[in-house]
């Protein structure tokens, strides 16, 4: 009878794991001064957050706050001084900062990328078929980064992120430039990915948009606010509401090792 009690609590612990896209817990982060005389940063303080399958969270605070600190330490790209970040599979990130490789074309990006996440010819075709579609940029296949427009560069960086179906997205303001109906098809996106089990964790200063997560963090002074969605909380810092303006690109984890650690339940047909 114990056996099955420690059986059934082992399985219940298991369960919980594996919904878990990413947690972090009492994260620290200070950028220390190469330069002499001046200051080193501190900028994540005790920092926990949690980001489940299937769940959308927003990340606010005001300019500096850390938030692009906070993501890249989630992505694995950054290092961190203090606390445990665990993720629960394989990771997109899209970085604040373009990534891409301005000579190449669209479909040469698709294919730099998706060679470099693993992917097979046909699945690399599949992604590239899909995401023009959704994000209306198939026209500009054979055009160079460097020619494109920032909103369509934009497109690129956010598929490129997406391309390898990521058990967690992780996205550093993603709209940067997109006209209204991207917006729109965008969040429409989202939504499938979380459907589909997908954790999605998305840095953004767009006050408005605050019902579309599940739940926020606010980063303040290091530390992590968490508000579910609904709370009637102020915010504070007030989020500048800068409108549907970011920056955002792509870039990849070691596909080995996040492939190693995937444990996200994540059903991809009908893609
Ligand atoms: N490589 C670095 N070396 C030293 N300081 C850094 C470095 N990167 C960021 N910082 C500093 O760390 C703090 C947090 O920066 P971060 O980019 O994470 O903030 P943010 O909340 O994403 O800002 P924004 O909303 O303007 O994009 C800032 O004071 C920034 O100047």
């Amino acid at each position: 009878m114990a056996t099955l009690a420690a059986d059934a609590s082992l399985r219940q612990a298991q369960q919980q794991d594996t919904d878990i896209a990413v947690s972090a817990t009492g994260v620290a982060k200070t950028y220390d001064s190469r330069i002499p005389f001046t200051n080193s940063v501190d900028v994540l303080d005790n920092a926990t957050l949690e980001v489940k399958c299937g769940e959308i969270v927003g990340i606010m605070g005001e300019n500096g706050s850390g938030k692009s600190t906070l993501m890249q330490i989630l992505a694995g790209v950054l290092e961190h001084d203090a606390g445990d970040v665990t993720r629960g599979g394989t990771v997109g990130w899209c970085p604040q900062e373009p990534r891409l490789y301005d000579r190449l074309t669209v479909d040469e990006t698709f294919e730099l990328f998706g060679r470099a996440y693993g992917m097979a010819d046909t699945e690399i075709e599949d992604a590239r078929g899909w995401l023009t579609d959704v994000l209306d940029f198939e026209k500009f296949h054979d055009r160079q980064i460097r020619n494109l427009s920032g909103g369509n560069r934009q497109k690129m960086n956010l598929s490129v992120a997406l391309m390898h179906q990521p058990d967690l997205l992780l996205l550093d303001e993603p709209y940067t430039g997109f006209d209204w109906e991207t917006f729109l098809a965008f969040w429409d996106l989202t939504e499938e990915l979380r459907e589909r089990g997908v954790g999605v964790a998305i840095i953004s200063h767009i006050i408005n948009e605050r019902d579309r997560f599940d739940v926020i963090y606010e980063l303040h002074d290091g530390h992590l606010h968490r508000q579910e969605v609904g709370e009637d909380v102020a915010v504070n810092p007030a989020p500048t509401a800068d409108g549907i303006s970011c920056e955002r690109t792509a870039a990849f984890l070691d596909r080995d090792e996040a492939a190693g650690a995937g444990q996200c339940a994540v059903n991809t047909e009908g893609t």
